[in-house]
């Protein structure tokens, strides 16, 4: 594959910098990749797996790049833009990866200086993991990456970026700001809040010891703690800057859980069994129409037994 920008530098050491990083060098996207993050200790460690050429400030990361993606926690993004502004490099893009589209929006565009491209982005990709040794350069394969052009965004510059996602594995849409923040309400932000809530209700169920609750997790319970699992800083975060959405899907969730909860109570089994086949439906909807890449069982024509 062909370089796509000259130079690259990544604000921010963690899970998805450390992918992009291995990304591109898999693909050969740039000429040289650089990058920063605001602890030494994290720059060490960058160093020593060779992740790019590691500066001691984020405006010498920056100097002359092509393409600046800011990989840190959304609440870090106003004051890392603060920082690298006068060092952008005018016709540049800069972008960033947050999980949250209008509170970036928000916090970085006041500090773009004129003649610098901002290109907001969001790979719908990651693990429970963080830290530079948890990127692999496979983890944005068949994934999306959702792109949230401002208005009157130079569209060369906008399609520079999305060829740059698709040369990193990615399927690529274009989404408005607050549509995104709704989806990814319903997608990802509230089923993180009801995983950490299943294991903390776990945890505190005093009849059930530590030790039951590790050694009889079925898969489903598994998958809570492995979502629980993510990174505290980046999960505040996101809850604190999507809070209108968030909070709305809640409040559905929480309408639909009481419908659940007094069906159970009343012995309506024909309520229960209209509402999983209904849900059913939808998973077996999203297993046909190919877009289960995550799920073992990706390609089959069927969901399984019924
Ligand atoms: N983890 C996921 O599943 C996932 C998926 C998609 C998008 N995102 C988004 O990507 C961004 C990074 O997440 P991650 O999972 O790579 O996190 P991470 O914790 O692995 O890495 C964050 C990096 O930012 C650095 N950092 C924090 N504050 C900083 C500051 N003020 N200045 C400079 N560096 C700073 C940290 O040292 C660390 O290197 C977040 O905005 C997150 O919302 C995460
Ligand atoms: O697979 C996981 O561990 C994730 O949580 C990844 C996940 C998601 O919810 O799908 C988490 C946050 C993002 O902003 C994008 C992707």
């Amino acid at each position: 594959m062909a370089v796509i920008y000259e130079k690259v530098a990544l604000i921010g050491l963690g899970l998805i910098a450390s992918s992009l990083a291995w990304g591109m060098k898999r693909g050969g996207l740039a000429g040289e990749i650089t990058g920063y993050a605001r602890s030494a200790e994290t720059r060490d460690i960058a160093r020593e797996i060779d992740m790019c050429t590691v500066c001691d400030s984020a405006c010498e990361a920056v100097q002359d790049a092509d393409l600046v993606i800011l990989c840190v926690p959304v609440g870090a993004m106003d004051s890392v833009m603060a920082e690298i502004a006068p060092s952008l490099r005018p016709g540049a893009t800069l972008s960033d990866v947050g999980s949250v589209k209008r509170a970036v929006i928000s916090a970085v565009s006041p500090h773009v200086p004129d003649g610098v491209h901002f290109i907001p982005a969001h790979p719908l990709a990651g693990t429970e993991h963080s830290g530079p040794r948890s990127g692999f350069a496979e983890l944005f394969d068949n994934r999306w990456c959702i792109i949230v052009p401002p208005e009157g965004a130079d569209r060369q510059k906008v399609e520079e970026l999305a060829s740059f996602w698709r040369a990193l594995g990615s399927n690529v849409d274009e989404m408005d700001a607050d549509h995104h923040d709704l989806v990814l309400a319903v997608t990802s932000h509230t089923p993180h809040l009801i995983a950490y809530t299943m294991v903390g209700v776990a945890d505190d169920l005093g009849r059930v010891t530590d030790s039951e609750i590790i050694k009889y997790s079925a898969a489903g319970f598994r998958d809570f703690t492995r979502i629980a699992a993510s990174d505290p800083t980046m999960w505040r975060d996101v809850f604190l800057t999507n809070k209108d959405a968030t909070l709305e899907i809640l409040g559905r969730f929480t309408e639909e859980l009481f419908a659940l909860q007094r069906a159970i109570r009343r012995g309506d089994g024909e309520h229960l069994h209209d509402y999983f086949t209904h849900t059913r439906a939808i998973r077996r909807g999203i297993i046909e129409a190919g877009q289960d890449t995550a799920a073992p069982n990706f390609g089959r024509t069927t969901g399984g037994k019924t």
